[in-house]
């Protein structure tokens, strides 16, 4: 399986502090489906940043679908950027469009014809279960539902690279598992999924999934089975370091 994802000591710093993150390095493969953990603060969301491009790294190389983000010309970010599905942690919904348009807007960007748009928009309203709420707009949807508006828009275009912040934070754990199928479809489908999450039942419902664990800014490994460029396993976190 080829590498899709790789970062090689990675450091992030937002301001003239400390570092948010600091030596971040792992290799993800093309299909994967992945679990970034960590408590509040360490970090999870500032990584998943950096796989959708919207922060570069301080330091080291981060290179996605085999090239150095870094060094890729500006030009050329958007059509990366269209590769990548991501879920953001407060949805960013666009206001002023219906669930139907929000959920379309993957697939009007990338110039597909209406003819062609419809049907998909439907099913996937069907499956997050909006089906009723067409033309509804996000501010009169519920934190619940703006959730699975947001999901449908980031899984419609059919990514290589889905990445999702705490996607079911915000919903009951019967819809929690519907997302988590519809995820587990997409992977079948050959997407890589990246999910930071708290939710240790939903991680433990996908048995061939690899966990990353954030720590203070670094990266550990709880399981071992992560598959780490050579000589880029991360140092075990000492107890008690700032
Ligand atoms: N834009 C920013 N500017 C400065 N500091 C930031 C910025 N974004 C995040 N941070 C800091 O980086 C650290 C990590 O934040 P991050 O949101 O990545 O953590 P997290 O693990 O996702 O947390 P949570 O689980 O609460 O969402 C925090 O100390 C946070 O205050």
């Amino acid at each position: 399986m080829s590498t899709i994802i790789q970062f090689e000591n990675v450091g992030l710093r937002y301001g003239p502090g400390a570092e948010t993150l600091s030596d971040i390095s792992f290799s993800l493969v093309t299909g994967g489906f992945y679990f970034l953990t960590g408590t509040s603060g360490a970090g999870k969301t500032s990584l998943l940043k950096l796989l959708y491009l919207a922060q570069r790294p301080s330091r080291g190389v981060l290179r996605l679908f085999g090239e150095d983000v870094v060094m890729l010309h500006r030009s050329r970010l958007p059509g990366f950027r269209r590769r990548i599905g991501v879920v953001f942690q407060d949805f960013r919904l666009v206001p002023h469009l219906s669930t139907y348009d929000n959920i379309a807007l993957p697939l009007r960007v990338a110039g597909l014809g209406e003819d062609r748009i419809a049907e998909p928009v439907r099913e996937m309203m069907e499956w997050v279960g909006l089906g009723d709420r067409a033309d509804a707009r996000p501010a009169t949807l519920s934190g619940g539902e703006q959730q699975r508006v947001a999901i449908a828009r980031a899984v419609i275009g059919r990514p290589d690279i889905l990445v999702a912040d705490e996607p079911t934070g915000n919903v009951d754990p019967d819809m929690a598992q519907r997302l988590i199928g519809l995820f587990e479809a997409l992977n079948r489908l050959g997407t890589t999924i990246v999910i930071a999450t708290h939710d240790l039942p939903l991680i433990s419902t996908i048995a061939h999934a690899q966990m990353m664990r954030l720590d203070k800014g670094r990266l550990i490994d709880p399981t071992g089975s992560l598959r780490y460029p050579p000589g880029h396993a991360p140092a075990p976190v000492e107890e008690g370091r700032a």
